[in-house]
């Protein structure tokens, strides 16, 4: 009881008045034990989401409060991508586990693993890590995988990609960690392209349930996008322009990486707002809670449109607002949109009137007056390739009759053969004849 209390102190503590609807259908599910895969949209409460059920049911069931061992043997393991982000998740394991016996402990890499083992062999009960340091720590038998209750992959996309999904694999086929139907695994993330979802079939039990709030890998709709078409050379000139024309003082600008002790320093610092910019590159672009920020600025198009959601994510959380403005280039834009089909996406709106803006010549087409009828989730990807081809370029370009396209096999889906030539041909301003596709 007394534990049950100082968890619900601890949640009206954090000041949340009411449920954020993926924690309204996340929650319930979790209690039930069921395995979960859920997505719903950048900032909208995903990570106590999974953390108040999890340490609802590990004060109901009773955990042994933590004692110095040589091997401790959570009950919970959480891993994330990255080391801010698995530390901000730690925080707030900590926050929600305060006046409990619970101990949650961090682990990540770039630190000593000296210390990464003695914060462990304090006592463990929940185990936050970044992939590396957790199968290290693993190998060196201060972690025992027997009592996990509870996987949580959080970007889980991200965890099962090729990136870190052999990690992965290699920690849920470890001889004593408890089998899929003997454990829980939840997995969050705000995108979940589905060969991803395919992938994330051998973690979790045959019925697990996926929760979907709003689209899958949906942009958060608090945030206004803008795009802009800017010259790779004008690009450090328009950024000045902006810094210094807005009103907002935040600045969150997406670019290099650094030490981990500058890391942590840069990302104390902003968070802070001793310092109003924080640069940064793609190591930020998952799962930061920072308050505040008003503005994320793409000084270059991400490479894929799940990392452009979860980037422009940084902004516009939990029912706040923000402004997203992505620089492009034509060379960029197009690759941009192959990523979009790869991923056999709708194409969002704001890259349609991309489309429709390209070039600027303000044809006034009506959009989505091509190829409406065509749900590009649903047709073959050659077939969806040449709609958005044509799509993208039959709109745009009011002069040509013809237009060639040459696209290299790296930065489209058609890995099959080395290039694809297309030629479009433009009746007029309504119809549209193709001539050849090779
Ligand atoms: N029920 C709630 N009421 C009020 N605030 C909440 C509630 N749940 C979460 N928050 C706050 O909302 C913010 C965003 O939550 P969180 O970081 O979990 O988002 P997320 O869905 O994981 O986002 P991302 O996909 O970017 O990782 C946090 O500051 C969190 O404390």
């Amino acid at each position: 009881g007394g534990h049950l209390i100082s968890g619900m102190t601890n949640i009206a503590k954090a000041g949340y008045a009411k449920l954020t609807p993926v924690q309204k259908y996340s929650i319930p599910i979790i209690l039930a034990g069921r395995d979960l895969m859920a997505c719903a949209q950048t900032g909208s409460g995903k990570t106590a989401a999974f953390l108040l059920p999890i340490l609802a049911h590990m004060m109901r069931d009773g955990v042994t409060a933590s004692c110095f061992k040589e091997q401790q043997e959570p009950e919970c393991i959480i891993v994330a991508p990255t080391r801010e982000l698995i530390n901000q998740i730690f925080l707030e394991a900590r926050k929600f586990a305060y006046g409990t016996c619970i101990r949650p402990v961090v682990i990540y890499g770039g630190t000593q693993t000296g210390h990464s083992i003695r914060q462990v062999m304090q006592g463990c009960n929940i185990l936050c890590a970044t992939p590396g340091r957790l199968m290290d720590i693993i190998g060196k038998e201060k972690i025992g995988l027997r009592n996990v209750k509870y996987l949580v992959l959080d970007e889980a996309d991200r965890m099962l990609d090729m990136g870190f999904g052999p990690e992965m694999k290699k920690l849920i086929s470890y001889p004593n960690m408890p089998p899929k139907d003997r454990r829980q695994t939840l997995m969050f993330s705000a995108t979940f392209p589905e060969e991803v979802q395919r992938l994330a079939g051998e973690f979790l039990k045959t019925e697990y349930l996926f929760v979907v709030v709003g689209h899958v890998g949906g942009a958060c709709s608090d945030v206004q996008q803008s795009i802009l078409q800017v010259a790779q050379y004008s690009k450090r000139e328009k950024l000045l322009f902006f810094l210094n024309l807005d009103i907002y003082s935040n600045f969150y600008f997406l670019c290099r990486a650094r030490e981990q002790r500058e890391r942590e320093v840069a990302l104390r610092d902003f968070r802070s707002g001793k310092c109003p910019v924080l640069v940064a590159t793609s190591v930020a672009a998952r799962g930061l809670d920072i308050e505040n920020v008003q503005h994320v600025i793409n000084f270059d198009l991400p490479s894929t449109i799940e990392e452009y959601v979860h980037r422009i994510g940084r902004t516009g959380r939990c029912g706040n607002t923000g402004k997203a403005i992505s620089f492009f280039d034509n060379v960029r834009v197009s690759k941009f949109t192959f990523l979009i089909m790869q991923a056999q996406q709708e194409v969002p709106v704001w890259l349609e009137e991309i489309a429709f803006s390209i070039h600027g010549t303000g044809l006034s087409v009506p959009r989505g007056s091509f190829f409406t009828s065509v749900d590009t989730r649903k047709v073959s990807l050659e077939t969806n390739v040449k709609y958005w081809i044509l799509k993208l370029w039959c709109v745009s370009i009011k002069a040509c009759l013809a237009v060639y396209i040459q696209i290299s096999a790296t930065e489209t889906i058609l890995t099959r053969t080395a290039s694809v030539t297309l030629v479009v041909r433009l009746q007029n301003a309504h119809g549209i004849s193709e001539t050849h596709f090779g």
